[in-house]
């Protein structure tokens, strides 16, 4: 590891201290002992889903398109696409600018004002807020945004003449744009499907200032088989849209068990988060997903998730209803004062109605 990315690195080990030697893992331990985290895990790959026949001649090759998005969302909650329509050179910019805010000094991350982006306060997160054991600790750093902070007009002095990070809020607003397409899109396909005939039902619930766009970070990890890069979770979204560099080490669970998912450098991945799951009464799946650690190579990627407004409602579309109805605010806080209780995020589970 370069000096730089010392400076850049958020302290783990030193903040966590305590639950390594609660759980007896020294700095000399040898990582070469393997855990459930690095064993045994099948490689598969995910429903693959060509875009470009959405746009196909055939009326027969668009329905067959929309049926395979369904069906992966039903069966797997996972799949990747291919012909999405974002161009190549607009995720390598995305990751190249990625790169250099995350290359800055650790201080200046975390810091109030992190360096002048104007972005909420929390937007940088690292590590877990309240692990009480390591595997509720999380080996990453993370720009949680609110796209509300990069769509507002007001005038930016942005980067503060920090060659850096000058780029970083067009490049996001650009990649945000045409992300913000492919997710709606993807979206009003599920409706759809399920159908519903309230086909504007997503316009209703979002826009794109009230969605989120993460970049994670996945610093190389000492401990790697002992902590995961990102603990397991479901979203809290209607559906996400990753893009992952190509160091691997995502996983989902599939059938009961963690199979890892082999990166595709022309596929983003798509995953269908906790709202659709509630709104779909269960039809369309939010999985289980997590993060293995990597001793070795840091790791990247891009994460939009498609959210409604905090006051929007979200009811099942049929009845018996398998949650109760909740607004979008009130799951988000329920998420955190979870993971502020208990370490970890609970979830839809605790909106089941016991019929
Ligand atoms: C500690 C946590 C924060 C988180 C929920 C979790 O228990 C585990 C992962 C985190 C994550 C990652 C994806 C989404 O950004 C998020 C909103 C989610 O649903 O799971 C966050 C949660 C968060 O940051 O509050
Ligand atoms: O980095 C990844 O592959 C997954 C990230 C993720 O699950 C998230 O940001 O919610
Ligand atoms: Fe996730």
């Amino acid at each position: 590891m370069d000096r730089n990315a010392n400076i850049s690195d958020p302290p783990f080990e030193e903040t966590y201290k305590n639950l390594f030697l609660k759980h007896n893992i020294t700095p000399l331990t040898t990582t070469t002992t393997t855990t459930t985290t690095t064993a045994t895990i099948e490689v598969r790959d995910l429903p693959l889903i060509d875009l470009s026949r959405l746009v196909a001649t055939a009326a027969k090759e668009r329905e067959n398109c929309k049926r395979d998005i369904a069906n992966a969302s039903r069966e797997w909650g996972f799949f990747q696409v291919v012909n999405h329509g974002i161009p190549h050179r607009m995720l390598e910019e995305m990751n190249k600018e990625q790169v250099k805010v995350f290359r800055e000094p650790f201080n200046k991350k975390k810091g109030d004002n992190c360096m002048n982006l104007r972005l909420s306060p929390g937007s940088y997160r690292w590590g877990s807020p309240t692990p009480n054991c390591l595997s509720q600790l999380s080996w990453s750093e993370a720009f949680h945004i609110p796209m509300n902070d990069i769509c507002s007009n007001a005038p930016r002095n942005i980067a503060n003449g920090n060659p850096n990070i000058s780029n970083l809020c067009s490049t996001v607003k650009q990649f945000a744009t045409t992300v913000s397409e492919l997710a709606n899109k993807l979206a009003n396909i599920l409706v759809e499907k399920l159908g519903h005939d309230e086909l504007t039902f997503i316009e209703e619930k979002c826009s794109p200032n009230t969605c989120y766009l993460r970049m994670n970070r996945y610093p190389p990890c000492p401990k790697y088989s002992h902590v995961l890069g990102l603990m397991p979770h479901t979203d809290s979204d209607f559906l996400t849209i990753l893009y992952q560099d190509q160091v691997g080490g995502l996983q989902l669970v599939k059938d009961g068990r963690w199979i890892s998912v082999k990166p595709n450098p022309e596929a983003l991945i798509v995953n269908i988060g906790d709202l659709f799951q509630a709104w779909s009464n269960g039809v369309y799946k939010s999985v289980v997903h997590r993060v293995v650690a990597n001793p070795r190579f840091e790791r990247f990627s891009t994460a939009y998730f498609l959210c409604p407004s905090g006051d929007a409602v979200i009811q099942s579309y049929r009845e018996p209803s398998m949650y109760r109805k909740f607004s979008f605010g009130e799951y988000r806080q329920q998420v955190q004062q979870d993971v502020r209780e208990f370490g970890h995020k609970i979830g839809l589970s605790r909106f089941l109605i016991c019929n």
